[in-house]
């Protein structure tokens, strides 16, 4: 299957207290946090293309990174996910996989999986499932406790037909519906999206503790 991969990159990365962009953050691999996340799609030739979502004052910076032919970029949002809606305007591929920039350590077994079920459905993503009892707390008081099978943390890249995507996020825009990832926006529009399991190394870079 052929596809287009979308790594947003466009926040500012203010919860980790770097005072700069957190895709610029180098991992004791000398690499950059934005170089380690997009390196499984520019060795794999079904990607066809990897569209950076970036601020447009930040461009120049990451275009150093990269010397792949296959990179383009494009003007991020105020969101993530207008941010992800200016990726998918530009997509070639009848499929795409939305990747958070903020996630350096996907691995290859994940991504075949998720590609796999993508062929197969048409929308899904990675997940694991949750280790630690979740609370709902309301007013501080534990209004209920959700039965842990059924919990699983949402990661990235996750995976759709590109056309459903879209038309999925035009909807809930138009809706103003607030939704934190792609797969909120499908389900919220009555699709179903089956989960992949991931890895539970492939976690996001969101606060200090995170960059140790
Ligand atoms: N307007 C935005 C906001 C976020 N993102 C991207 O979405 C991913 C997940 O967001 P998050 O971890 O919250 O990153 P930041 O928004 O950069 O972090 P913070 O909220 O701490 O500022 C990141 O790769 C980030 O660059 C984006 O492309 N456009
Ligand atoms: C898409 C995501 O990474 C799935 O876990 C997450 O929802 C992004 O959330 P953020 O608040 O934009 O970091």
């Amino acid at each position: 299957m052929k596809y287009s991969t979308i790594v947003v990159a466009a926040g500012s990365g203010s919860r980790t207290g770097l005072g700069y962009n957190k895709m610029f953050y180098r991992l004791p691999s000398g690499r950059c946090i934005i170089e380690e996340s997009v390196r499984l799609f520019l060795r794999d030739d079904d990607c066809r293309e990897v569209i950076i979502v970036c601020r447009k004052e930040e461009q120049a910076d990451f275009q150093k990174l990269f010397a792949a032919k296959k990179i383009r970029y494009v003007s991020g949002g105020a969101t993530r996910g207008e941010s992800v809606y200016h990726g998918l305007c530009t997509v070639t591929q009848d499929h795409v996989l939305v990747h958070d920039g903020a996630r350096p350590y996907l691995d290859e077994e994940s991504l075949k999986r998720l590609l796999k079920k993508t062929a197969e459905t048409g929308a899904c993503l990675l997940a694991v499932p949750v280790k630690d009892t979740i609370k709902v707390v309301e007013n501080g008081l534990v209004s209920a406790t959700p039965k842990r099978e059924l919990l699983w943390c949402a990661q990235t890249p996750q995976a759709f037909s590109s056309a459903l995507l879209k038309q999925c996020y035009e909807k809930t825009m138009k809706e103003q519906a607030v939704l934190s990832d792609d797969a909120a926006v499908v389900e919220y529009c009555g699709h179903a999206v089956h989960v992949v399991m991931g890895n539970y190394e492939n976690s996001k870079v969101t606060t200090a503790d995170d960059l140790h």
